[in-house]
């Protein structure tokens, strides 16, 4: 039996994530939350001839905690989305309670499940979910798990639309790692696994790199002030949530990128802060997930003296998003 949850249901990409889970066999259950238009989402759903037993919560009646009860993955989508000329950061002041208050009903609900955040700013919603569990004594590194998988999606569109293919794009694979804002967003095109035209420049490397990094303006651009990407980030969330679901019941090898605490594999977390010559405690590359989460940080490999650099600019920003997101729990606390 598996039951996935989503926070934030009646949204833009909780709508249609929505659906993919609804549309997977392996789920048996699925819970909607949402502070609005949950009831209709999950009448909608219910409908469709898949095993998934669907229902919709609203804050009342404690549907907050209805909804996480006996779950074993929760996704997190809920939170405000950039208009154009915002940075993810801007929407800190918002989601950050949000995805605060969100923890909480799971630390002390579901505090053994699978827990995905969306919401953004990742860099630091993802710390805000790890101190929550932390004031509850129920953290858990292995099953924590920041969604950078739609960076990793795009830098696999992107790439095959260069190589002239786009029937490619589900076979492309080019680990991105650091976090999921701008500059932290570390795309290593070294290691793709189709390789780039040997015609391929210095300033192409450096547009595609930037597109990678930027992609999700490309969308708030196109969308105008009706928000940012969410059919792309729905796939990249179900995708990323399926994987984990798959590892969950059993099967082996699964790698899936993802932003984690790089405490989750001791060994592996270890390796990489050393690879990256810091101390940054939260990380995204591709991870190996088991059964009870996360089993191990991949390394990064060896990188070009241009991805070199890269990695290195994305440190000062991404630890800055780190003690943003820790501070916003613990100096409350004082
Ligand atoms: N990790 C990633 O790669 C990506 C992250 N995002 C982020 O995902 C978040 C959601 O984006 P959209 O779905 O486009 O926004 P949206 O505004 O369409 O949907 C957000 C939903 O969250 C709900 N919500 C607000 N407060 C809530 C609460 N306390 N409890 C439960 N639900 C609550 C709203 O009612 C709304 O239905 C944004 O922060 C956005 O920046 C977006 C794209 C990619
Ligand atoms: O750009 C945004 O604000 C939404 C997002 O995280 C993305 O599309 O990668």
């Amino acid at each position: 039996m598996v039951k996935a949850v989503v926070l934030g249901a009646a949204g833009g990409i909780g709508q249609p994530l929505a659906l993919l889970l609804k549309a997977n066999p392996l789920i048996d259950e699925l819970g909607l939350f949402d502070i609005v238009n949950t009831p209709g989402v999950a009448a909608d759903l219910s409908h469709i001839s898949t095993p998934a037993k669907v229902e919709g919560y609203l804050p009342p009646d404690d549907g907050l905690k209805k909804a996480l009860t006996g779950s074993d993955i929760i996704v997190i989508p809920a939170g405000v989305p950039r208009k154009p000329g915002m940075t993810r950061d801007d929407l800190f002041k918002i989601n950050a309670g949000i995805v605060r208050d969100l923890a909480t009903g799971i630390a002390t609900t579901a505090p053994k499940a699978f827990i995905l955040v969306i919401s953004n700013p990742v860099n630091s919603t993802v710390p805000i979910v790890a101190e929550v569990l932390k004031q509850h004594g129920v953290f858990d590194p292995k099953r924590l798990f920041g969604v950078t998988t739609l960076d990793v999606v795009r830098a696999s569109t992107f790439v095959s639309e260069i190589v002239g293919d786009l029937s490619l794009a589900p076979k492309v694979v080019v680990p991105v790692v650091g976090g999921h804002s701008g500059l932290t967003i570390v795309p290593l095109l070294s290691q793709s696994s189709h390789a780039l035209p040997a015609s391929f420049s210095k300033d192409q490397l450096q547009a595609l790199t930037t597109r990678i990094q930027f992609g999700g303006d490309e969308v708030v651009k196109a969308k105008d002030g009706a928000g940012s990407a969410t059919l792309s980030m729905a796939y990249a969330g179900a995708e990323f949530a399926v994987k984990v679901i798959r590892a969950i019941k059993g099967e082996t090898g699964i790698v899936a990128p993802s932003y984690v605490h790089l405490s989750a594999d001791k060994a592996s977390g270890d390796a990489l802060k050393k690879e990256i010559g810091t101390e940054v405690e939260y990380f995204s590359a591709p991870v190996l997930i088991g059964t009870e989460g996360v089993v191990e940080i991949k390394p990064l490999g060896t990188l070009t003296e241009f991805e070199k650099g890269l990695v290195a600019a994305a440190i000062p920003e991404l630890e800055e998003s780190i003690s943003k997101g820790t501070l916003f729990i613990t100096a409350s606390k004082l």
